[in-house]
């Protein structure tokens, strides 16, 4: 400490009795009083941070006792070959702080409280709507306006009677490289990086190895928009039932009253061509690359029903995140709500600007898709 800094004490305006104190005291003396706080601070910092070390290692015990739990509960070989898989492949540059390669896979997977995606997602805002790019405002005035029961009765009918291309899951996603999602107002990458950001986020918070497939091909059916798309707004952005009013919940709302089907009397009732309950499966919703990759992966892939409805459901905003729409649900829909709100999080929040390395994380992918698409070849 500089003799200047000792010297002020004294003179200090702010004299709370202290400075009288220092004021007999000799330079000499002050020093050494000085010298003896120090030590004392030394003292109590060392003892803190042996504090520390205690706690680590406290908390690397915990560690390695329920990873031990773990593996002694582990009943066949499938989990060691996917923790054998997941060492041996870099993990993507969202999961900077924590490896996941000894990691075992979370048994309830619905539960996001320990989710690392949700303490990233506090650092910006999601889905700003009013504040959006014209070209998502474009999109919406679009969307709504040509989003009728007529046109979805035939899209249906399009996609049903035809195969548009034979080709394998990772071709697809390289062909999605060419797509930039004009709906949506958070991110400006391609649709491979998006796949990824998501797939990665998931195997990061050490989900099932579906659901990190469900995050890698959630969006595959934009791959529509190549095919026979009548531009964009038959492919992405949030989904809503046809047939029944428009929710107030769905963005943009004002944007239905030039969809024909607005003032129609019989779309425009609470129901109108559904009954209370009648379960979300007999909902029409809104065509795009949410229902294709979702009827696609029923028939190819040997995902789980939960996987299927995330897949289904992902883009179903007003249902899934604001509540809309459920005098409409069956028994059933409301697990499979959890299941999709339990998706959603990572679908949204891992949409930063690091892009994830393709090369790098290819082999582990491309397991992970044989595991679950019995035929290399899909047809779309
Ligand atoms: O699931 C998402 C979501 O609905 C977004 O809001 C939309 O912009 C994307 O197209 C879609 O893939
Ligand atoms: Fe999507």
């Amino acid at each position: 400490m500089s003799t200047n800094g000792i010297s002020k004490i004294p003179h200090s305006n702010k004299d709370n009795g202290t400075s009288s104190k220092f004021q007999n005291m000799d330079r000499a003396s002050l020093l050494e009083k000085i010298d003896e706080d120090i030590q004392e601070l030394n003292l109590l910092k060392s003892k803190l941070k042996q504090l520390e070390q205690n706690k680590k290692e406290l908390q690397d015990n915990i560690d390695n006792i329920e990873k031990k739990d773990d593996n002694d509960t582990e009943k066949d070989n499938d989990n060691d070959k996917n923790t054998e898989t997941q060492k041996n492949t870099s993990v993507s540059k969202i999961n900077t702080s924590v490896s996941t390669s000894a990691s075992p896979i979370v048994e309830d997977w619905k539960d996001n409280t320990q989710a690392s995606i949700l303490r990233a997602s506090t650092q910006r805002q999601y889905r700003q709507y009013e504040l959006a790019f014209d070209r998502v405002k474009l999109f919406y005035k679009e969307q709504h306006e040509k989003q009728t029961v007529a046109y979805n009765y035939q899209a249906r009918i399009n996609f049903k009677t035809k195969v548009r291309d034979r080709m394998t899951v990772w071709d697809a996603l390289i062909k999605l490289n060419n797509l930039l999602d004009e709906s949506d107002p958070d991110t400006e990458l391609s649709q491979i990086d998006h796949a990824l950001q998501t797939a990665e986020a998931i195997r990061h918070d050490n989900k099932p190895r579906w659901f990190q497939l469900v995050g890698l091909i959630h969006d595959l059916g934009k791959l529509l928009y190549f095919f026979d798309s009548q531009g964009q707004w038959d492919v992405v952005g949030d989904t809503f039932p046809v047939g029944c009013r428009y929710s107030k919940k769905i963005i943009y709302h004002d944007y239905f009253k030039k969809n024909p089907d607005y003032k129609n009397p019989l779309y425009s009732t609470k129901y109108g061509i559904y009954s209370p309950k009648c379960g979300l499966e007999n909902v029409m919703l809104s065509w795009g690359h949410d229902e294709y990759m979702y009827h696609l992966a029923k028939e190819q892939t040997t995902l789980p029903p939960e996987g299927l409805a995330m897949i289904r459901y992902h883009s179903f905003y007003p249902w899934h995140s604001e509540g809309a729409y459920k005098y409409l649900m069956s028994e059933k829909d409301h697990e499979m709500l959890k299941c999709v709100q339990a998706f959603n999080p990572y679908d949204l929040y891992s949409k930063t600007d690091t892009k994830c390395d393709i090369e790098t994380l290819k082999p582990y992918y491309l397991e992970l898709i044989d595991e679950f698409f019995p035929n290399k070849i899909v047809e779309f």
